[in-house]
């Protein structure tokens, strides 16, 4: 018997009759660290959306833990993608956090002593329990993600899903976004929508190519600590075309290289 925490079986989706994902079926295992990638529309966060439960397959099948995604409830912890605008406006990081426990308030609906807690060991876990009564608002790109993770984690997720937890942070930004993702991967299976094709190979364990199909790929231990050291250069950029050309594929390199 298969030993998935993720299995995607013979899945197929459409909006409004347009096919986005054709037959596609891959397996997630436990504390493993699965990057989906693909060019813009090729369907990463409708997959993503499908294995949380958000959208339902047109044909194919789902599970997480051998139950359909719906019947999972809190060992799922999601990342949105995250818009400046959504958190535009004067709440603090903690009342942020806080929103990962809603359906814990007591019947005043309110949050005791044990709930802030939480929120406040959240906080911590991604080192950002010294911002707590900041406003969201006044918090750089990396620093507001870190505090979205921070709300997922709250009620204690088996699998964390992020969709595009580094776009517009800097380079720093998202090596330490992928550093956080690696420590929390000790105990978490992590699934992440990610352009960043160096961060994927530094850090990912699997990357599947979703381009309305899903082709998947291992990265070993070896190539993931090469390209790890070479982004702790501020300049290190591994260049993802040269990867995917090699396996007979063509993705656009985002930034100033050759390749470009
Ligand atoms: N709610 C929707 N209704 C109709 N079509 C949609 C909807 N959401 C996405 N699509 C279409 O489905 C296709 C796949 O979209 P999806 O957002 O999954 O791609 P993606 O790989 O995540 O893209 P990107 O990298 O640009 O975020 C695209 O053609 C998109 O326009």
């Amino acid at each position: 018997m298969s030993s998935a925490v993720v299995k995607v079986s013979n899945l197929s989706f459409s909006y409004d009759g347009q096919l986005v994902l054709e037959d596609v079926s891959l397996e997630v295992e436990k504390r493993d660290f699965l990057a989906i990638i693909g060019p813009n529309g090729g369907g990463k966060s409708t997959l993503l959306k499908l294995m949380m439960g958000i959208l339902i397959p047109s044909e194919g099948e789902i599970y997480l833990f051998g139950k359909p995604p719906h019947e999972n409830g809190t060992i799922i912890g999601y990342v949105p993608q995250e818009t400046a605008h959504n958190l535009d406006f004067p709440i603090t990081v903690l009342d942020v956090v806080l929103m990962g426990l809603l359906h814990k308030r007591n019947r005043l609906r309110r949050y005791d002593d044990r709930l802030i807690k939480k929120a406040m060991d959240s906080l911590e876990r991604v080192k950002m329990e010294n911002f707590a009564t900041r406003r969201i608002a006044e918090l750089s790109g990396g620093q507001r993600q870190r505090v979205l993770i921070a709300r997922a984690l709250c009620s204690e997720p088996d699998i964390l899903m992020l969709d595009e937890p580094t776009a517009s942070i800097d380079f720093i930004g998202q090596r330490e976004i992928f550093e956080l993702l690696e420590e929390l991967n000790r105990e978490k299976t992590i699934i992440v929508v990610s352009h960043d094709m160096s961060m994927v190979m530094g850090y990912a364990k699997h990357a599947v190519y979703v381009h309305k199909t899903a082709v998947m790929h291992n990265i070993d231990s070896h190539t993931r600590y090469q390209i790890k050291h070479q982004l702790q250069d501020h300049e290190g950029h591994y260049c993802g075309a040269e990867f995917w050309a090699d396996l007979g594929r063509k993705i656009e390199c985002t930034k100033e290289c050759k390749h470009a």
